[in-house]
């Protein structure tokens, strides 16, 4: 028997139409359905769709003659940028990434590849070149959702450094095609721009890292904020509430589980906190509790039922072992004191067990181990009584 019962059936919810089911099986089918590898693939797929359309429009230029464009070397960066975008596609896709634990999106990898075709790009796009430039930005937004700040810089002076190369090459060796005074605007311009990228990337890089840390603290918090919820403030064990809670679910299940249901009673204890204080009371009932899960460990689940009383749930299958423990645990408190530090102070229990029936509801099975610890208590206490049928 696990701590609570599964969840809810899913409330029935029509069923989507059949274009939606066919568009969320071909979407699994190109990005797979992990989400975070999903989202990478996404990417990967983004940038080989931003590569095609280079391509063609490279075949384009060569096609109208309108920029000169040598045709030999369109096609080889054509299949250079979509090589290189279908191996980063496919690498997302397959999930093979995901073993690279510091850059499972490839991040770095895919802008520094970006760079080396937008140089390509830009050293046979002649007049197009400005168009191309508008490109290395759309690269360089690429890592604004993964790269830190210091990613970024490093990043933006390697493209400083591979388009300026680029730039003095073609200024020098085409100065007719790549007017140097034209290519140090260029240069002006691009290596102004970059730099701001590699700010808002850093700026947006912590930004996603608060936003990190808070959704850690609002998780721990609500794990906090449950087991406050669950759980009893002195013994720490599960509160009533919760155990009404677990009852009602097994209750609401369609075959209730076959459970016992055990009630623990400590026997006069308005005499311990009379004639000891109440301090020795709280630490007689967690000294106690601790015992109970120590004796009683999972799936047996223990809780505190009201201020002296502890109810347990346990598996049909454990009967016999409710009975044992219970009475080890009895025998125990009698052979050793339960706190130390107080030899005198005797603490006996007495306990009702009822054994939850087919033919009855569980908040009847409850009344039962009620009565069974009535009876025991009536029968001189410090024993344990099997409830009846009824
Ligand atoms: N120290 C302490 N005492 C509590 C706590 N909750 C309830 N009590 C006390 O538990 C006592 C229960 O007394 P009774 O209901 O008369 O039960 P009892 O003295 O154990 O008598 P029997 O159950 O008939 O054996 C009351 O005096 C409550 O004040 C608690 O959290 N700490």
């Amino acid at each position: 028997m696990s701590a609570l019962p599964p969840s809810d059936p899913l409330p029935v919810t029509e069923t989507p139409a059949a274009a939606v089911q066919a568009a969320a099986r071909w979407s699994d089918w190109l990005l797979g359905r992990d989400p975070r590898q999903r989202v990478r693939a996404f990417r990967s797929l983004l940038a080989l769709l931003g590569y095609c359309v280079g391509a063609l429009l490279l075949q384009f230029g060569v096609h109208t003659d309108s920029y000169r464009l040598n045709p030999l070397h369109a096609d080889l960066i054509g299949l250079w940028s979509l090589l290189g975008g279908g191996c980063f596609f496919i690498a997302q896709r397959s999930g093979i990434t995901r073993r690279l634990r510091h850059d499972p999106s490839l991040t770095q990898a895919q802008i520094l590849f970006g760079f080396s075709v937008i140089a390509l790009m830009y050293a046979i796009a002649g007049p197009g070149r400005g168009a191309v430039l508008i490109m290395l930005q759309l690269i360089l937004v690429f890592g604004i959702f993964n790269l830190s700040g210091r990613q970024a810089w490093g990043l933006s002076l390697v493209c400083i450094l591979i388009m300026g190369c680029t730039m003095l090459a073609m200024a020098l060796g085409q100065p007719l095609r790549y007017p140097p005074d034209q290519e140090f605007v260029h240069f002006a311009i691009m290596a102004t721009a970059v730099p701001m990228m590699a700010v808002l990337t850093g700026q947006i890089a912590s930004l996603r890292e608060r936003l990190k840390r808070q959704r850690l603290e609002l998780r721990a918090a609500a794990a906090h904020n449950l087991r406050l919820a669950q759980h009893d403030a002195l013994t720490q064990l599960y509160n009533r509430g919760y155990m009404q809670e677990l009852l009602a679910r097994y209750a609401q299940q369609h075959h209730t589980p076959p459970l016992i249901i055990t009630l623990i009673d400590v026997d006069h204890f308005k005499t311990i906190n009379d004639s000891h204080g109440h301090s020795v009371g709280d630490a007689v009932l967690i000294a106690l509790a601790q015992h109970m899960q120590q004796a009683l460990p999972s799936p047996h689940v223990v809780s505190r039922w009201g201020g002296e009383e502890f109810l347990v749930l346990s598996p049909l299958s454990h009967r016999d072992q409710v009975s044992k423990s219970l009475e080890v645990l009895r025998v125990a408190l009698k052979q050793r004191p339960l706190l130390t530090g107080y030899p005198d102070l005797e603490v006996t229990f007495s306990a009702g067990v009822a054994t939850h029936r087919e033919d009855e509801t569980l908040a009847q099975t409850l009344t039962r181990a009620d009565q069974a610890l009535y009876t025991a208590k009536a029968d001189g206490r410090d024993v344990m009584r099997i409830a009846s049928r009824f």
